[in-house]
């Protein structure tokens, strides 16, 4: 048989199977009218064994085995998602408010006023004053507390990635993401004023900072220290007697008087981070466009590939996943995804009622407007 032949054999043997994929699919979205009126839930283990152990023993070859058990689990995965459309589609609306950043009483940033934060937060609330706090774990307990209204954290730079500690107090907390906003971030570094760039050994500022900026420092031959922030590293180094120098941005140099001894520092010449602003309660902003959360998967073969199935068949374009260990001693780790929809789609509202009720650690975090 020559290649056209064969292809056409294909063709055919395609037809016949979309035919019975779509026959099967109408029995399910039978079995979901049936398990609605009945209170069950979609997810039925025992009988998705039953069919996986039947077709591998019907395949009869071990080398197919493999191939048909996981084309088997992907026609349950689509036919559950089918499934919970019917279902949960219709459920009913999260409890949400609108957010109001014009009437927020209190803002909370980690660091000082000029920390990158700050500048984020203005570009949301405007230029007005922000409680400040020594370390990201404490905007959170303010935001869990209600002791502001609204917190404001770095989650991932263009240059260095994303801000782990951000995301490992992010398993820790009760939270919502309300916004997401970018910064260009402006790194040089400053000195006191009358300092030579010669006469400095050491320079000061965030790890994220400093990890922005390895070309120049190691050029340099720097000794780098980290800091809890750009701000405050910048004000250790006004009050210092030694030849120091921080890493912060341009506006914090020139409001503190320092010398900026070297602009535009960072190893690439777009640096951006990327905030979010969070808050106590669901918020949904009305253009909101993509949806947050955070999940275990079991450590089982193909449990990603399966997750990942459900927001490709329901359209969902996947903007982010992150893992970061959950630190109990296993090699065990917490994604974090985003995805686009609106939580008021009903394919969306399905896809959270499913991975809700089907996996231990779930939690929508939020939605928010992508940039
Ligand atoms: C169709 C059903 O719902 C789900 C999907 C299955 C399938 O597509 O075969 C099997 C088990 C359930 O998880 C069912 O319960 O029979």
């Amino acid at each position: 048989m020559d290649l056209k032949q064969l292809r056409d054999g294909i063709d055919d043997i395609d037809s016949s199977i979309l035919s019975l994929f779509m026959k099967r699919m109408e029995l399910c979205k039978g079995v979901a009218d049936f398990k609605k009126e009945h209170n069950m839930p979609v997810f039925q283990g025992g009988r998705e064994q039953e069919v996986i152990d039947r077709i591998k023993e019907l395949t009869g070859n071990k080398e197919l085995e493999k191939g048909t058990a996981a084309l088997f689990t992907t026609i349950m995965d689509i036919s559950k998602i089918l499934q919970n459309r019917t279902i949960h589609a219709a459920a009913p609306d999260y409890i949400y408010t609108s957010p109001d950043f014009a009437g927020a009483r209190t803002i909370g940033c980690q660091g000082t006023s000029g920390a990158n934060s700050e500048s984020a937060a203005r570009k949301v609330f405007g230029d007005r004053a922000f409680t400040f706090y020594p370390s990201f774990e404490d905007v959170f307990k303010a935001v869990q507390a209600g002791e502001v209204d609204y917190g404001v954290l770095p989650v991932q730079n263009s240059t260095a990635g994303s801000v782990d500690s951000t995301y490992d107090l992010m398993a820790k907390y009760p939270f919502y993401i309300v916004k997401m906003v970018t910064l260009e971030i402006n790194h040089c570094l400053a000195a006191k004023k009358g300092t030579m760039l010669e006469d400095i050994t050491c320079v000061y500022s965030h790890r994220q900072a400093l990890s922005q900026c390895e070309v120049f420092l190691s050029r340099t031959g720097l000794k780098k220290h980290e800091y809890s922030n750009t701000a405050t590293a910048a004000e250790k180094v006004l009050r210092s007697e030694e030849p120091i120098a921080a890493i912060c941005s341009v506006d914090c140099a020139e409001k503190l008087g320092l010398e900026i001894l070297a602009r535009d520092i960072a190893d690439c010449t777009i640096n951006r981070t990327q905030f979010i602003i969070i808050s106590r309660d669901l918020q949904v902003a009305n253009d909101s466009d993509s949806v947050s959360v955070m999940l275990t998967i079991p450590h089982t073969e193909g449990s990603l590939y399966r997750l990942l199935t459900k927001f490709f068949v329901n359209n969902m374009n996947l903007l982010r996943i992150e893992s970061r260990p959950i630190r109990d001693g296993s090699f065990d780790v917490m994604f974090f995804l985003d995805f686009s929809g609106k939580l008021s789609d009903p394919s969306v509202k399905a896809v959270l009622r499913d991975l809700e009720e089907n996996l231990e650690d779930f939690r929508c975090i939020g939605t928010f407007k992508s940039e």
